[in-house]
């Protein structure tokens, strides 16, 4: 455990993904799936690798952001870094004049999120594990020394944290059976009606059984778009519907009652992800319809996740990987979210998101919520084979990883094709 961090590197990776719509939402109309990619190199020849998501452009504002931060990392050893996790956290998170472009959200969060992934990619890859296991395998006092508690100790407290991990009940059942995921790839605002018939034909034939559809755009696609993917799933399968902001909240107060007839299980991001109180209204409103209100992709700390929780804002927790301050940040939402037992169902629209996040809700299962009742984790169907390890869905559950790392390495023809603005993909976009 000796390897000392030597050099990081970091790479703005691109695919366009808007070309065929791939990703398009009420608000996101031409996202191009990216990356701002990490490796960090140590002395005995180990590498870890990290990235954060982003949406094309502006990823090489990111890359700036990481750059900045890199001299917090090189020339550290990894053993120094992980016996005080908690400090090493603070230090990327607090450094007294970068701290100013956050603190902790918006980009300089982003490439926090990207160096500390390739960090605990580094630690698995040291311990020979695949994340998942290498947290299922420490003691909770090590898993709680971690987090970083500044600001959310009047809602957990480490004596408190502490109690809430370490039921270690379902690893068994997690190596043979998965983690329930549910797609979204069926149905992204782009996609005309007989793409989204086809697609659900398909993922039906393969074992999938929840289904997300974009919505906010127009009432009366969205009704269509509904009634089609709920003639075709039935009854008893679930739907879930997505607006990505589109609404200030009395508008997405009306707007999903009118879909109540469709039964959706929960309404995502219906306004802004700022809005607490507003989110916490919607919920009120729109719980004697039986629909919940789930957030999370934007939400950018643990701060926000716990006001969401205490104003009873939101009843499904979307973490995000990439999004949150890597590991650390993410374990202190999940035993948050365990304290107020709000089913957690994490984001994984994106590239390599569900590679990252599998991880995190196979840990959360094993080791603190116990509880598969509504709860699964989102799945999307691209891009996989850009990455070294790509998940491996079998009848629409998330099989455990077993490489060691955080699966986030890509497969470096990969990069070198999609990098911006020189990689070969690019070129042939340009012309
Ligand atoms: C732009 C992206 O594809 C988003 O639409 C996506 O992350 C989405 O909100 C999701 O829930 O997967
Ligand atoms: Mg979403």
């Amino acid at each position: 455990m000796l390897h000392k961090i030597i050099n990081l590197t970091v790479r703005d990776v691109r695919f366009p993904t808007s070309l065929q719509q791939h990703g398009s939402d009420a608000m996101h109309s031409d996202p191009d799936y990216s990356a701002a990619y990490v490796v960090i190199d140590t002395d005995l020849g180990l590498k870890g690798f990290g990235l954060t998501f982003t949406l094309g452009k502006g990823t090489e504002i990111v890359v700036c952001a990481v750059e900045a931060l890199a001299g917090l990392v090189i020339g550290k050893p990894l053993q120094e870094i992980v016996s005080d996790f908690r400090g090493f956290y603070r230090l990327l998170t607090s450094d007294s004049q970068m701290r100013w472009l956050g603190p902790e959200k918006g980009v300089i969060h982003l490439a926090t999120a990207a160096v500390l992934n390739a960090v605990w990619d580094l630690w698995a890859r040291a311990e020979g594990k695949p994340l998942w296991k290498l947290l299922v395998d420490m003691d909770p006092k090590q898993i709680v020394s971690c987090i970083d508690f500044r600001y959310i100790t009047d809602v957990l407290t480490e004596e408190e944290a502490l109690g809430e991990t370490g039921f270690l009940m379902h690893e068994n059942q997690m190596l043979k059976e998965g983690y329930p995921a549910y797609t979204t790839s069926c149905a992204w605002l782009g996609y005309p009606d007989q793409q989204l018939q086809q697609l659900c034909t398909d993922a039906l034939k393969n074992g999938w059984s929840k289904f997300k559809v974009k919505v906010g755009a127009d009432l009366e696609d969205d009704k269509r778009r509904c009634r089609l993917i709920r003639q075709m799933i039935g009854p008893n399968n679930t739907l879930m519907i997505d607006a990505n902001q589109r609404w200030d909240v009395g508008e997405a107060i009306s707007w999903v009652s009118s879909l109540a007839e469709f039964k959706p299980l929960w309404i995502e991001e219906p306004t802004s992800p700022d809005d607490i109180l507003g989110h916490a209204a919607i919920s009120k409103a729109l719980a004697p319809l039986g629909i919940g209100v789930a957030t999370g992709e934007q939400c950018h700390n643990r701060v926000m996740f716990k006001q969401f929780l205490q104003a009873s804002a939101l009843q499904f927790v979307q973490i995000d990987s990439c999004r949150l301050g890597s590991v650390n940040e993410n374990l202190a939402v999940l035993l948050m979210a365990h304290k107020y037992q709000v089913p957690v169902c994490p984001h994984a629209g994106g590239v390599g998101l569900c590679e990252l996040v599998q991880h995190l809700i196979l840990f959360d299962y094993i080791c603190v919520s116990a509880n598969l009742h509504n709860r699964m984790c989102e799945y999307v169907n691209h891009l996989h084979e850009h990455f070294t390890s790509p998940v491996v869905i079998r009848d629409a559950h998330y099989l455990p990883p077993k490489d060691p790392g955080y699966s986030c390495e890509m497969v470096e023809s990969s990069v070198k094709r999609h990098q911006y603005p020189e990689g070969e993909v690019w070129k042939l976009h340009r012309t």
